[in-house]
């Protein structure tokens, strides 16, 4: 267990293929692993192995399923087959999608985006667990590894809560932090050797950088 002396926020490392590589991600401190469920991400999983991976994470450590527009059917299967806790949604899904899942007993994240549909500003239609919040630059709807301007996110945070995401990196994670004041962070990209392969040094790295930041008051708890 690590002693922090200020709070941080919550941390969700995404993109995860492999028990292995989930498991030294939780070691090193991870709150939530993500898994894609997008066959055109380049870390889209196979049903068998989100299972594997969900199956070997701690009790206190949910899966994430990340789902762009996908049907109340199809993410309630991967739920239940898989073992997910928490569904992450990245898509055009509307409040009755995000109601029906909580509803069902999982934590439930919607995307948000502060240059393109679903507007930051739409988040009052939805009674998500959190909002995860994106720029909305780039070829994906997540996962693009692109900087932005994360201090422009400081105000939503404080009245929703805030997971703060895209082109976050070990270098970057402490000024995006202070910037931002957010509840959780969360990562794919700036911790990997290659798409869907995490890099352990990397991760711990990041975690450093977490531990240097300056949150200014307790997070809200998501995970
Ligand atoms: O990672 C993906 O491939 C992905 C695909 C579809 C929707 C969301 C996806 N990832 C999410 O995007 C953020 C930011 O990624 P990055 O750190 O900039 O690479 C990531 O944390 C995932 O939640």
């Amino acid at each position: 267990m690590q002693i922090h002396s200020n709070p941080i926020p919550q941390i969700k490392i995404c993109g995860l293929t492999n028990a292995e590589q989930a498991l030294g991600c939780v070691a090193a401190g991870a709150d939530a692993i993500g898994l894609v469920f997008y066959e055109k991400s380049p870390r889209n999983v196979t049903e068998e192995q989100a299972r594997a991976i969900c199956d070997a994470l701690p009790e206190k450590v949910p899966g994430v399923g990340v789902f762009v527009n996908e049907s109340f059917e199809f993410i309630m299967g991967k739920v239940k087959t898989c073992g997910l806790k928490a569904a992450q949604l990245h898509g055009q899904e509307g409040p009755e999608m995000v109601a029906r899942l909580r509803e069902s007993g999982l934590i439930v994240i919607k995307g948000l985006y502060v240059n393109k549909a679903p507007l930051l500003k739409e988040a009052d239609d939805f009674d998500a667990s959190g909002f995860l919040v994106e720029c909305g630059k780039g070829k994906l709807p997540g996962g693009n590894a692109m900087t932005w301007n994360w201090g422009e996110v400081r105000g939503f945070g404080e009245d929703h809560p805030m997971i703060l995401a895209g082109g976050l990196a070990p270098d970057n994670i402490a000024q995006a932090i202070d910037a931002s004041q957010p509840d959780a962070v969360d990562i794919s990209s700036g911790v990997e050797s290659s798409p869907g392969q995490k890099d352990l040094d990397k991760v711990r790295a990041f975690m450093d950088g977490v531990l240097q930041s300056n949150l200014r008051r307790e997070p809200r708890r998501i995970f």
